[in-house]
């Protein structure tokens, strides 16, 4: 099982990183899409990647605006698969716009 990053750890890797916050609990992003069908493509193509991976976002969807949130469930906390998911989403983020 990955572990648990430090408090520490997880300031540097959000330092690599725009749009995101959080703490060893969890990392967060919010992003606006251009419509409620585009915010839902992109929860769709994070759908894929998430299978891939094997490693899965919690997600909130308000009309457009879509939060993800990456934490490991089963360290109890953000390990560095997290991070593996958030490049992940801001990759499906970025060619969406
Ligand atoms: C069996 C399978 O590997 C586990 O259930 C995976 C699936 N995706 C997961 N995703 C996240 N974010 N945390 C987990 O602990 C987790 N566990």
């Amino acid at each position: 099982m990955a572990d648990v990053l430090t408090a520490e750890a997880v300031e540097q890797e959000l330092g690599g990183l725009s749009g995101w916050s959080g703490d060893p609990t969890g990392i967060n992003r919010s992003v606006e899409l251009a419509s409620f069908p585009a915010a839902i493509a992109v929860v769709d193509r994070v759908a894929v990647t998430a299978e891939e991976i094997d490693h899965h976002p919690d997600i909130d969807i308000r009309w457009r605006t879509v939060t993800f949130r990456c934490v490991t469930h089963s360290a109890g906390g953000v390990t560095r698969r997290d991070f593996d998911l958030a490049r992940r989403i801001d990759e499906i983020v970025r060619s969406a716009r």
